[in-house]
C-alpha cells in the first residue's frame, strides 16, 4: 500500500511503502500523489485539488485530532474516507498547556532575553512573576485534554472551572462561557475549531477576562480573534499569553504578537513528542491493515 507521510520525517512500517514528504515541498507533494493510495496528513491544507490529483487515494488519515484543515466534502464527494485519532497526542498538548500557563506567568521571555544581554534582577516590582496555586485556571473545553490538565493544575493547587458544549450543571466546576471569563486568572483554550467557535473568543469576550489575565491557546488559532487578542495585550488589560496557534500558520514573521514581550509562542507543536509519534504511527498503520482487508476504520469521520 502506497502511503504519503506529508511531513519532513522517513518511517518504515511492514507492509507499508511509505514515502515522506515535507509540508513545504508542493512539487514533491504533487509527485507523489498519483500513485498515492493513503496520506498520513499532519497540518497543510488538504483541498478537493490535492485529492484529484491523487485517482488511487483511499484514506486520509489526520495524524491528530482536527480534521479543520482537510476539505472533508470533497473527501466525501470522492467516496475517500477520513479518519482521525483523538486523544493520541493529549498527554503531550496538556502539558504544553501547563508549560506555556507557567511560561506566561512567570515573564519567561523577558527573562531569557534579560539573561542572553547579560543583565542581573530586575529593579523593584517592575518585572514580577505569579504562581498558579491559589489562581483560578478556566478551560475553554471539557475533553480529553482539558480533563488532563485539570489534574495537573489541581495537584499544583490551582483552582480549575470549564465550560463545555454541554451543560454539565451537577458538576460545581462548570460554567457558562462568560461567567467562566469572568472567573479565570489564566483561560486555556481546549475546543475544536468550527463555525461556531471562529472567534468565539472576541474584543467583548477577552474585555470579561480579569485585569492581567493569561490567556492560553494549544487549539486552533481562530478560536480567539487575534487582532482583539493584540489589542488587549498591547493594552495591558491582559497580562501574558502562551500560544501554539495562530490564525494563519506557519505565523508570519511580521505578526504583531511576535514583537510583545509578554507572549510566549510555539510553532504548532505542542503535540510533538517521540510518545505521540510512537501513537500516530500505531494508530496510523492499523487503519492501512484495516482498509486492507476491509474492516471498520479506526475513528472514521468521513
Ligand atoms: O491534533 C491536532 O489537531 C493537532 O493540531 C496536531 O496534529
Amino acid at each position: 500500500m502506497r502511503v504519503l507521510l506529508h511531513y519532513d520525517m522517513d518511517h518504515a512500517e511492514p507492509g507499508l511503502d511509505i514515502s515522506g514528504c515535507s509540508e513545504q515541498d508542493d512539487a514533491r507533494f504533487h509527485a507523489l500523489l498519483p500513485d498515492t493510495e493513503v496520506i498520513w496528513h499532519v497540518l497543510r491544507p488538504l483541498t478537493g485539488d490535492d485529492m484529484d490529483r491523487a485517482p488511487k487515494l483511499k484514506l486520509i488519515q489526520k495524524l491528530g485530532t482536527g480534521v479543520n484543515t482537510i476539505d472533508l466534502d470533497a473527501a466525501a464527494e470522492r467516496g475517500i474516507a477520513v479518519a482521525n485519532m483523538p486523544g493520541r497526542n493529549a498527554q503531550a498538548v496538556a502539558e504544553t498547556s501547563l508549560l506555556l500557563m507557567l511560561a506566561a506567568l512567570r515573564k519567561l521571555v523577558a527573562f531569557d532575553a534579560r539573561t542572553r544581554r547579560g543583565e542581573g534582577w530586575p529593579a523593584g516590582r517592575s518585572l514580577v512573576g505569579g504562581e498558579l496555586r491559589g489562581r483560578t485556571v478556566g478551560l475553554l473545553g471539557g475533553g480529553e485534554i482539558a480533563g488532563l490538565l485539570r489534574g495537573m493544575l489541581e495537584a499544583i493547587g490551582a483552582r480549575v472551572l470549564y465550560t463545555s458544549r454541554r451543560p454539565r450543571p451537577d458538576d460545581p466546576a462548570w460554567r457558562e462561557l462568560d461567567d467562566l471569563l469572568r472567573a479565570s486568572d489564566v483561560l486555556s483554550v481546549h475546543i475544536p475549531l468550527t463555525g461556531e467557535t471562529h472567534h468565539l473568543l472576541n474584543a467583548e469576550r477577552l474585555a470579561l477576562l480579569p485585569p492581567g489575565a493569561v490567556v492560553v491557546n494549544t487549539a486552533r488559532g481562530a478560536v480567539i480573534d487575534e487582532s482583539a487578542l493584540v489589542a488587549a495585550l498591547a493594552a495591558g488589560h491582559l497580562g501574558g499569553a502562551g500560544l501554539d496557534v495562530f490564525e494563519r500558520e506557519p505565523v508570519d514573521p511580521a505578526n504583531p504578537l511576535l514583537a510583545l514581550e509578554n507572549v510566549v509562542v510555539m510553532p504548532h507543536v505542542a503535540w510533538l513528542t517521540g510518545e505521540t509519534w510512537d501513537r500516530y504511527f500505531e494508530v496510523a498503520a492499523e487503519n492501512c491493515r484495516r482498509l486492507a482487508s476491509g474492516r471498520d476504520l479506526l475513528h472514521r469521520v468521513v
